[in-house]
């Protein structure tokens, strides 16, 4: 039997190859002759680097820029042959760098991000992925584009300051000071999700909560990037507010839309591609993927959804774990639809996050041995 394992990361708990290797080892502990075809997945968000540099044997370098909040912090991205770096813009400005209580989105900012492309591009790289998701930051980019080069101006003509914050007030955006070489460089932005840049499916509305925005900051925020979006219409001709992966990572998506030779994909589709998925669910009995949390963010193309289309594609079920799971029978049938055909929670009990998060690796191992029994029982 073979079955090919191709989870995303347990946020704060385990990295995706530690959640694949925990799920082979529980699924053999029931059938020990499976074949186990472990590739660890990532959607654009933390983990891609990770995860391209691994599926291609590239390397990783590191090099001081801003943090989310400001600080200086060392960073890293990932060089895959003579050309191509890859870029995430977890790096610099992910939510996971942060403790809960730090978490600050009207102040984080991406500037660490344009840092590690103008790094990128000092030592020759051409051809740039970048993965958009898992950010702390809403500021749609800004803190990017003043790294490289570009003016945010409010009223007086003064540079806006860092993050959500600052967009309140742009009013300009200057560009004959942008870095150059962006216009030859080629862009390929791996977004996790494809949600558009404001309104109820926008960034802030949905994604601002995580990062710790309560309603009233999310409305806030959420006209910060309207205006973002009509400062960008009136400069530069763009209208990108509505575009699906606009509101990735904050609204780093529509900085790519509107300022780069860029396109947007699905993030999941570039690192299913790298792995060459296509021919591991050649001959394969089943595909076990999963990530930390399973909700209806899922469905907008984030990991479970993105490896559960590939495998349907091909005529292989696939099942899902994740440590908690959608409570609610519509969103349940929603990704079934896509593919994923059922999904488990692996707490074997009730437990607080802080255990729940320790003990990821046993969990998983006894939730993949249990199904690895039942798939014996009924087969
Ligand atoms: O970073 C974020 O805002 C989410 O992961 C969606 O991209």
């Amino acid at each position: 039997m073979k079955v090919v394992i191709a989870p995303d990361s347990f946020k704060e708990s385990l990295s995706a190859a530690e959640v694949a290797a925990a799920i082979a080892a529980g699924w053999r502990m029931a059938l020990p002759a499976t074949e186990c075809i472990e590739l660890p997945m990532a959607d654009g968000g933390e983990g891609t680097t990770q995860a391209l540099v691994t599926a291609s044997g590239g390397r990783l370098e590191h090099c001081d820029v801003t943090g989310p909040l400001g600080e200086t912090m060392t960073a890293f991205w990932g060089r895959i042959g003579e050309h191509t770096a890859v870029i995430e813009c977890a790096a610099s400005g992910g939510l996971d760098l942060l403790a809960r209580d730090q978490r600050d989105p009207w102040r984080a900012t991406t500037r660490g991000t344009g840092e590690l492309i103008r790094a990128a591009l000092d030592v020759g790289m051409t051809d740039i992925i970048i993965g958009l998701g898992g950010s702390a930051t809403n500021d749609g980019g800004a803190g990017m584009m003043q790294a490289l080069g570009a003016r945010l101006l409010d009223d007086s003509g003064a540079e806006i300051g860092l993050g959500a914050e600052g967009l309140e007030k742009l009013a300009a955006i200057d560009l004959s000071g942008l870095d150059k070489r962006l216009k030859t460089a080629r862009f390929q932005v791996a977004c996790d999700v494809d949600n558009p840049l404001t309104g109820p499916n926008g960034a802030s509305a949905i994604f601002g909560p995580q990062k710790g925005a309560d309603e009233a900051l999310v409305k806030r925020m959420d006209a910060c990037l309207a205006n973002y979006a009509r400062v960008i219409t009136e400069c530069i001709g763009e209208k990108v507010d509505t575009i699906a992966g606009a509101g990735a990572a904050g609204g780093l998506g529509a900085a790519f839309l509107a300022f780069f030779n860029a396109s947007l994909k699905p993030g999941i589709e570039i690192m299913l591609d790298a792995v060459d998925m296509d021919s591991h669910l050649e001959g394969a009995d089943l595909v076990i993927t999963g990530e930390g949390r399973i909700d209806s963010q899922t469905e907008r193309g984030k990991t479970p959804v993105g490896v559960a289309r590939r495998a349907k594609r091909h005529g292989v079920p696939c099942i899902a774990l994740g440590g908690s799971v959608p409570d609610e029978v519509e969103v349940l049938e929603a990704l079934s639809k896509q593919g994923l055909k059922a999904v488990f929670p692996i707490l074997p009990g009730v437990m607080d996050l802080d255990q729940a998060l320790e003990q990821a690796d046993t969990n998983l191992k006894l939730c993949a041995r249990n199904l690895g029994a039942f798939w014996a029982l009924v087969r």
